[in-house]
């Protein structure tokens, strides 16, 4: 072990809060791996996109999102993200080119690494398994809805027509 002396450039209590921190247990939450579909058709008022809203009873409760959830070991993104929306909506979607990757904390520690595909075909009608509300929202009315903190980037981006 190297010895720290008083005389250099950190002062004795200095020393000591650093060893106290290095002492002091941290706790890691391990980061989520989650990938998410931006659901796409043409509609009125040009391109639309499919969000969803959490339940009441969820942690972030009636926030909107889209449709995804956490890869699973071994599980390829795009075979996950497929799994999750024939969960969810009852699809079977031909997973597009990735278009974002967005790493988040949230406030609990937790932290996301978020990877959003693009979807653009699928096969089955839509059908609500889990949300409070599923909507398609044009991409300038997309600010409108209370997203999760970590979509808020790619919501201005898409609202904007940055990213489509
Ligand atoms: N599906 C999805 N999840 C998102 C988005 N933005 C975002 O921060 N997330 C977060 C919410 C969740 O913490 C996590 C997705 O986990 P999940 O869908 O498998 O499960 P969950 O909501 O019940 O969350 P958890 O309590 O199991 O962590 O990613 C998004 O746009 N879509």
């Amino acid at each position: 072990m190297k010895l720290l002396r008083c005389g250099g450039r950190l002062n004795c209590s200095q020393v000591k809060e650093t060893i106290r921190k290095l002492d002091e247990p941290t706790v890691h939450k391990p980061l989520r791996l989650v990938v998410a579909a931006l659901i796409l058709r043409e509609g009125t008022d040009g391109i639309e996109v499919l969000v969803c809203q959490r339940k009441p009873d969820q942690p972030m409760s009636l926030k909107w999102e889209f449709p995804g959830g956490k890869i699973e070991p071994g599980e390829g993104a795009e075979d996950a993200l497929a799994r999750e929306l024939d969960e969810e909506l009852g699809i079977s979607a031909v997973i597009g080119r990735r278009v974002a990757q967005i790493r988040h904390k949230y406030r609990n520690g937790g932290a996301i690494d978020l990877q959003f595909f693009m979807v653009r075909e699928f096969n089955g009608a839509l059908e609500n398994r889990i949300f409070n509300d599923i909507r398609w929202a044009s991409l300038r009315s997309l600010p409108d809805y209370d997203f999760l903190a970590a979509d808020l980037g790619l919501i201005r981006d898409l609202s904007e027509g940055k990213l489509l």
